[in-house]
């Protein structure tokens, strides 16, 4: 055990942390440069395009250091905020963390958050300046800044470059002299943390582990703290770029697990592994369920897809135990799904996977938050809203909670002004400011989380011309003035388009949604009334004008292969939308509230 190391790398978004774990693997021997492809760690197609680390993996290296065998242990984190339980779980199964800034790009909110994490769980911390290669690296002002934020000394910061390779041979080093090694009793009963699970269609789910007490092996009974089942374990083994499967995997490793399960709500990651036949005392601290954070209706288009749709959901929770949904039904769209998202990011995944995976076509609706509502009637009991249709009416309500967020956001001192006024538009409350140079400021507001679902990142990105980065965590539920705001399409409500909003932005979202609905619809051969409502009063209307529309028009004459093409595109056109009454609604329409600013 004295001689493992376990440890993570965090880093803000594109700050290197792929192209330097490969840089780590390619100089331990653990893959050849022709086994890297252009990134190992990230192998799903998905990630690969979007160039971020969606799902944590962890991977073994051999490394001699003066004549002593050492096994480092990487474990990769997702990057993402919608995840950020996950890097918690990862994070707690290391005893070191890389903390690698952009030598351009300096600190940034992603940095600092998942820093405070790496603190909180007891991690040495070495850190790094990377892409010093950069003709735009700023050494030594990013060091100062490294040295302000952790606390640490001048010759502490190593300077590397993940592309020329440059400090990798020197830091490989530091990694077994400054990062402790595990410690935990071989002869306890086994504790092993589950930081990760993946899904493989022959084998079932993959847990992945750290060893914190005991030791488990292959064919042993086994016991999951959390969901309580017993499981045989079919295979242990460690993680080089390939599995290695083991007799046994000793404690302070990590390693992976698989035992024919079939469901990914079954192995969660925080929970614990012991042995059936001499069980642990108690699981390791620190599991929490992952409750979605967001939530967004899913329908087909067509109403005969219902329960093809709903064999797709299942198909993709079984790899994606974060994915919750319940069958509901709008009077506007029919039967279909209400899912709940980790986040935003989350959200796009499973829409992009039901379209690429399953050929689903599906209407997704705007997505909120989750709220509680408490009625006025004592005693208090909270009914969770997940759907706005849902809300209860006003005469019996009491009050109706939302979830807030503390966010973060570090920026230039030039754009503080306009970041604030951002932020203040998006209800938020400042907490801190705090400068770090002259030149950049981080600035701590307490906001609800459902201004930041809509069109937030997107403004801040504009307003601050790239030059501002931002991160958040949740801090619970706190009571707000939300009104519930309808729409009606030629006096048809539309319930798919309900909303709950901010009484004082109630006149001024009405007005703007129903001006982009006017946008969004096309024109059809009558007049169309699109009204926004709070309960029976109209606070907004617009009319979109009848237009006789023949495609056909332009071809005179007999190009009759022409007019098919035609009318073949119409109907294409025509897929994606959903009619409500007499009136044709495209997908764009239902999530007009998230464009409303465009
Ligand atoms: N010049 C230079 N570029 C680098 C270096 N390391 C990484 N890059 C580039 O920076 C970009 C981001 O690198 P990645 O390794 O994908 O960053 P990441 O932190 O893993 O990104 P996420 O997975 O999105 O968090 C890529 O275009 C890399 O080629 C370096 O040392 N020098």
């Amino acid at each position: 055990m004295k001689n493992i190391r376990n440890f993570c790398i965090i880093a803000h978004i594109d700050h290197g942390k792929s192209t330097l774990a490969d840089r780590l693997l390619e100089y331990t021997n653990t893959v050849t440069q022709r086994e890297l492809q252009s990134q190992t760690l990230d192998d799903m197609d998905l990630e690969k395009e979007r160039g971020i680390t969606i799902k944590s993996h962890a991977i073994q290296m051999d490394y001699e250091y003066k004549g002593e065998k050492f096994i480092l242990n990487l474990i990769d984190t997702p990057g993402h905020v919608d995840f950020s339980y996950e890097v918690s779980r990862s994070i707690a199964a290391c005893e070191g963390a890389l903390l690698i800034v952009d030598a351009a790009q300096s600190i940034q909110a992603q940095t600092i958050s998942n820093l405070y994490l790496a603190l909180e769980n007891d991690l040495t911390i070495i850190p790094i300046l990377n892409k010093i290669d950069l003709p735009s690296a700023n050494p030594e002002e990013v060091t100062d800044e490294i040295m302000n934020l952790i606390g640490c000394e001048y010759e502490d910061v190593l300077r590397v470059s993940g592309k020329t390779g440059e400090g990798v041979h020197h830091l490989l080093e530091q990694i077994v002299e400054r990062i402790p090694a595990p410690v935990g009793d071989p002869n306890a009963p086994l504790q092993a943390l589950i930081f990760d699970s993946v899904y493989n269609p022959f084998r079932g789910i993959e847990a992945y582990f750290k060893v914190v007490n005991g030791s488990i092996s292959k064919n042993e009974k086994i016991k999951f703290f959390a969901t309580g089942k017993e499981y045989g374990a079919d295979e242990v083994g460690t993680l080089k770029l390939k599995q290695v499967p083991k007799k046994t995997v000793e404690c302070g490793d990590v390693g992976y697990l698989v035992s024919g399960i079939k469901d990914a709500r079954e192995v969660k990651v925080g929970d614990t592994i012991t042995s059936f036949e001499k069980p642990a005392a108690g699981p390791i601290e620190g599991f929490e369920e992952v409750k979605p954070m967001v939530f967004a209706g899913i329908y087909p288009i067509d109403s005969e897809d219902f329960e093809e749709l709903r064999f797709s959901l299942e198909k993709l929770r079984l790899n994606d135990a974060s994915l919750v949904f319940e069958p509901e039904s709008s009077a506007a769209l029919g039967f279909g799904f209400r899912c709940g998202f980790l986040g935003m990011l989350h959200m796009e995944i499973v829409q992009e996977r039901l379209d690429r995976e399953f050929n689903m076509n599906v209407i997704t609706t705007v997505p909120n938050v989750s709220y509680f509502g408490y009625s006025k009637k004592e005693p208090e009991v909270p009914i969770l809203i997940n759907n706005p249709s849902e809300m209860m009416d006003p005469s019996i309500m009491d009050r109706v909670e939302e979830p807030f967020i503390k966010a973060s956001i570090i920026t230039k001192s030039d754009f503080v002004g306009s970041v604030m006024t951002l932020c203040i538009e998006k209800r938020g409350e400042i907490v801190n400011q705090s400068y770090l140079t002259s030149e950049r400021v981080e600035l701590i507001f307490n906001m609800p989380l459902a201004e930041v679902v809509f069109d937030f990142y997107d403004r801040l990105k504009s307003i601050s011309k790239g030059y501002a980065s931002f991160d958040y965590h949740p801090i619970g539920f706190r009571a707000s003035k939300l009104v519930k705001m309808d729409i009606l399409i030629n006096g048809d409500m539309v319930d798919a388009l309900s909303s709950l909003i901010h009484d004082s932005n109630a006149y001024h979202i009405g007005k703007k949604m129903c001006e982009k609905l006017r946008e969004l619809i096309p024109r059809q051969q009558f007049d169309i009334a699109v009204q926004a409502a709070l309960g029976t009063k109209v606070i907004a209307r617009e009319t979109i004008k009848a237009l006789r529309k023949d495609v056909t028009a332009k071809c005179y004459g007999g190009d009759i292969s022409r007019k098919r093409k035609l009318l073949e595109k119409q109907k294409e056109g025509k897929k994606k939308m959903k009619q409500i009454g007499r009136v044709e609604v495209p997908q764009s329409a239902f999530m007009a509230v998230l464009k409303l600013n465009d």
